[in-house]
């Protein structure tokens, strides 16, 4: 079962990024309470790597049980470790680096240093994600208790471009994408069916320039032509915007959380 989407919105990206840190506290905080660990995926971009930022600031993040999570990337890019551009390097700087995280539980996606092609990059990730699910999963990847995805103005989500064969893959959890519309072009990500393992999937996007993507995403497009369309957690999906993102929402869609 998926979750139709709840839409709330943020007066801007600062507060935004501010607000999901907050609930990533709270949600983490149940499910270690709950069942003692945690799955949390990260993603890259602007505001993705600044909610990292807020939630290293705030003091509230003691309250996560940092060696007790599980943490996963929902996509990266093909570069090699420490190279600027990676998600994971972005990551680490601006959180990782500053927690007491278990290396053992920090889920890199390979980079070429690894000596791996991308495609073999692609498939030991999701051995290691294989190892990580538990029978209740029923499935290959672990049920991921937060997805953190954000969004391009194109709707992708991910490395899954509108049309690029990515979109269309069914079996396996992780792809090489090669030619990618944003650079670098080469990239690993996770599909669609990893991606519907998540029992949250958050959709966080902050801009004006995304205003028309969210509106499609929220509005019936298929996810084949907006990626963020097929973006839905098993219990629960949220976007949530700053308020430029927000602009185009269908009138009554969005619950305005900050004055
Ligand atoms: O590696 C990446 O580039 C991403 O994970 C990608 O999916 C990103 O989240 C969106 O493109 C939004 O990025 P911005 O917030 O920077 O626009």
């Amino acid at each position: 079962m998926t979750a139709v989407p709840g839409v709330i919105v943020h007066r801007d990206a600062t507060v935004l990024a501010q607000a999901v840190s907050a609930r990533l506290i709270t949600r983490l905080v149940d499910t270690q309470a709950a069942r003692g660990s945690a799955h949390l995926v990260l993603t890259g971009g602007t505001v993705g790597i600044a909610t990292l930022a807020a939630l290293a600031a705030t003091a509230a993040h003691d309250a996560i049980d940092w060696r007790a999570l599980d943490i996963w990337w929902g996509d990266e890019r093909f570069l090699p470790t420490g190279h600027p551009e990676r998600n994971e390097t972005g990551a680490r700087q601006a959180l990782l680096d500053h927690v007491d995280v278990d290396p053992e539980r920090v889920h890199v996606m390979p980079g070429p240093d690894s000596g791996m092609t991308a495609e073999e990059a692609a498939e030991a990730y999701a051995v290691e994600l294989a190892k990580a699910a538990r029978p209740e999963d029923h499935g290959p990847v672990p049920s991921f208790d937060v997805l953190l995805l954000g969004m391009g103005p194109d709707g992708h989500v991910a490395s899954l471009f509108p049309d690029k064969p990515a979109v269309y893959e069914e079996e396996r959890s992780v792809v090489a994408v090669h030619g990618s519309p944003k650079p670098p072009p080469t990239r690993l990500s996770l599909t669609f069916p990893a991606l519907r393992a998540a029992r949250e999937t958050w959709v966080v996007v902050a801009g004006e320039d995304k205003a028309q993507a969210v509106h499609l995403a929220l509005s019936g497009a298929g996810p084949f032509q907006v990626p963020a369309a097929g973006a839905r957690g098993r219990q629960r999906t949220l976007f949530l915007l700053d308020r430029a993102a927000a602009a185009k929402i269908p009138p009554g869609l969005g619950r305005i959380a900050s004055p």
